[in-house]
């Protein structure tokens, strides 16, 4: 089955809390962490990651868009995440880090944004249990979702599918109904969505639809999800 993970970038952070179990039912909850340096955008840290693992049920999938990802990667383990990303772009020592993700006990995550190629890290595929490709430029809710995108999808899932990998496909930036059935027929089976599920009057109702039209669409792509 697709997983939907809300993004609390587009939720009010005067009620952080409060957002984050209006979303209860998701998969996983997507905390986007922006240092200002990495990206041109500044939202919030350890602590906050912290509150936020003790005010809900739903798993944080925490998303790192800062540099010194090696150095902060941990904290964020620590701090309560079930899934840290980072970006290959930032990183020191990717493969160093997603064993060290793993060996504190979450699930190890590398993120590329829409300029960086899949082909040169395939190798270090197995060392992952999820790869996101970016749909937007990282640092902002809201954004156009990139079309040509979609080959770099496809080709990823080739490679899963070549390799016998459990890796999961995350997608971030301008999922929506509109965009949601091509990523997943392109091969994606988790999907981060902001304005698309905070935009709306009932956030927990926007997260079944999205997920049963990405169900809809694997399903006639005719591959299977790992989970
Ligand atoms: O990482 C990011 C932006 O850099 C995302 O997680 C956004 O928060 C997604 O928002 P929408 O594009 O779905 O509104």
């Amino acid at each position: 089955m697709a997983q939907i993970n809300p993004s609390i970038l587009s939720a009010d952070f005067a009620r952080l809390a409060e957002e984050a179990r209006a979303v209860e039912g998701a998969d996983w909850l997507h905390v986007d962490v922006m240092d200002n340096h990495f990206v041109p955008n500044l939202t919030l840290g350890v602590p906050v990651v912290e509150a936020l693992a003790r005010a809900t049920e739903t798993p944080i999938d925490c998303h790192l868009m800062i540099e010194e990802p090696d150095r902060w990667a941990p904290r964020y383990v620590e701090a309560g995440a079930g899934s840290v990303t980072f970006h290959v772009e930032a990183a020191a020592a990717p493969v160093r880090l997603a064993r060290e993700i793993r060996a504190k006990g979450a699930r190890a995550s590398m993120a590329l944004k829409p300029a960086t190629p899949i082909e040169p890290y395939e190798d270090l595929l197995p060392e992952l249990d999820m790869l996101l490709i970016m749909t937007v430029e990282p640092g902002f809710g809201g954004q156009a979702f990139l079309d040509i995108m979609l080959p770099k999808i496809r080709r990823t899932r080739e490679l899963i599918s070549k390799h016998g990998l459990e890796l999961w496909l995350q997608v971030d930036g301008g999922v929506s109904a509109e965009t949601i059935e091509r990523c997943a027929d392109a091969g994606a089976d988790v999907f981060v969505a902001g304005s698309a599920v905070y935009g709306t009057d009932d956030p927990a109702a926007a997260v079944r639809m999205l997920r049963h039209q990405a169900d809809e669409a694997t399903a006639s792509a005719g591959w299977a999800c790992a989970h």
